[in-house]
C-alpha cells in the first residue's frame, strides 16, 4: 500500500534500521524492487531522478512524473508492504513542482553544489512549498566525493556537523543527506574505502532527524566479474563494504540510496542471457530471468539494511 516517506523514515529512525531507496527508470526495475520488498515484508522507497522522469516521459516532465506515480500506485495498492515514491536529486524547480503536483510523497532539493547560505535559502523555499501541501523534503550537505586522508579536502567535501545543526533548524527539512565520503556510481573511493563516521555520529546527535546515505551501492565483485566475463568493461569497480553500511545504520542512517547495484546486476545477467539464448527474441523471456536477479539483489540489500520484516 502507499505510505508517506516521512512515516516510513521516522519509524526507521526510531527503531534504528534503514529503508532502501531504490531508483527505477522503467517498469521492470520498479516491478523487481516492489516484488523484493513484498517478499521481504519490508517498507520500501522507490525513487526517480530528474533523468528518470525525462526518460519515462520521453522529455515531457509532467507526463513522466504522472506515469511514475500511476505505475507505483497501481502496483503498490496490491502489496501488503508500505511503499513511498520519492524524487531523487531534484535541482530544477519545474521538475520538483511537477513531482509534487503528480503525487510524489517526498522530494529532494539538491542544492549541495551551492555555498551554504544559498543551499539553505533554496532548501527553505522548497520546504515551505512542499510542507504547505503535505510533502516531505530531503536536502544534502557536503559533496558526494571520495576523500583522501587529508584535512583540507575533507573540510571542503564532507558535511560540517555544526552547519548541519543550523541548516536543519533553519530550513525545517525532514531528511538530511550528510556527505561522509560516498559517491555515485561503480567506482567509489580513490584508495581504501573510508567513511567519516565521527561526522555522521555528530550530525545525528545535532539534528535528530532521519538521515540519508547517497552513493551507497556495494558493487558486488562476483556480479562485476560475471559482467566482465560476458564482455562488460567494469574492472576496478568498487563499492561500500557491508560492515561500513551496517555501521552507518547503527550511527543513524535510515534511507539508503541504491541504484548502481541494480544496474550492474541488470547488465551482467542481460549479457549472460543474450549470449546463452542466442535465438531468443521475446523480451519477456529475456527480461524475465534478468529481473529475477535484480529482485534478488534488492532482497539482499533489504536484509542488510535491517528492514526485512519491518512492514
Ligand atoms: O545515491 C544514488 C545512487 O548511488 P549508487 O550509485 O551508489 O547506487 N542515487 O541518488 C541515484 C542517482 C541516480 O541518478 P541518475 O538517474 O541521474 O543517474
Ligand atoms: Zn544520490
Amino acid at each position: 500500500y502507499v505510505k508517506s516517506t516521512k512515516e516510513i523514515l521516522e519509524k526507521a529512525s526510531k527503531e534504528r534500521y534503514a529503508v532502501g531507496a531504490f531508483n527505477f527508470n522503467n517498469m521492470e526495475f520498479l516491478q523487481a524492487i516492489l516484488e523484493a520488498a513484498e517478499e521481504e515484508k519490508a517498507p520500501v522507497i522507490v525513487a526517480t531522478s530528474e533523468g528518470a522522469i525525462k526518460y519515462i516521459g520521453k522529455g515531457d516532465i509532467e507526463a513522466g512524473a504522472k506515469l511514475a506515480v500511476e505505475m507505483v500506485r497501481t502496483y503498490a495498492e496490491k502489496l501488503s508492504v508500505p511503499v513511498a515514491l520519492h524524487l531523487d536529486h531534484g535541482r530544477d524547480f519545474k521538475i520538483i513542482m511537477a513531482a509534487i503536483k503528480a503525487g510524489y510523497s517526498s522530494v529532494m532539493i539538491d542544492a549541495s553544489h551551492l555555498p551554504f547560505e544559498e543551499n539553505l535559502r533554496e532548501t527553505k523555499r522548497i520546504v515551505e512549498i512542499a510542507h504547505a501541501v503535505g510533502i516531505s523534503v530531503e536536502a544534502e550537505l557536503g559533496k558526494l566525493k571520495g576523500i583522501e586522508d587529508n584535512v583540507v579536502e575533507k573540510e571542503s567535501v564532507l558535511v560540517d556537523p555544526e552547519e548541519a545543526k543550523v541548516f536543519v533548524k533553519e530550513t525545517e527539512v525532514d531528511f538530511l543527506a550528510p556527505a561522509i565520503g560516498t559517491s555515485h556510481g561503480a567506482f567509489k573511493f580513490k584508495g581504501e574505502a573510508q567513511l567519516d563516521f565521527e561526522r555522521l555520529k555528530k550530525v545525528k546527535e545535532y539534528t535528530q532527524i532521519p538521515l540519508v546515505l547517497h552513493g551507497a551501492s556495494m558493487v558486488p565483485q562476483d556480479v562485476v566479474k560475471l559482467a566482465n566475463e560476458y564482455g562488460a568493461e567494469l574492472s576496478g569497480a568498487k563499492g561500500v563494504p557491508e560492515d561500513m553500511l551496517k555501521k552507518a545504520i547503527e550511527l543513524g542512517i535510515n534511507k539508503i540510496n541504491t541504484d548502481t547495484d541494480l544496474r550492474i546486476t541488470f547488465v551482467a545477467y542481460l549479457r549472460k542471457v543474450l549470449s546463452e539464448d542466442k535465438s531468443q527474441i521475446d523480451p519477456r523471456k529475456i527480461f524475465g530471468p534478468v529481473f529475477e536477479q535484480v529482485k534478488e539483489i534488492v532482497k539482499e540489500r533489504i536484509r542488510i539494511f535491517g528492514s526485512s520484516g519491518k512492514a
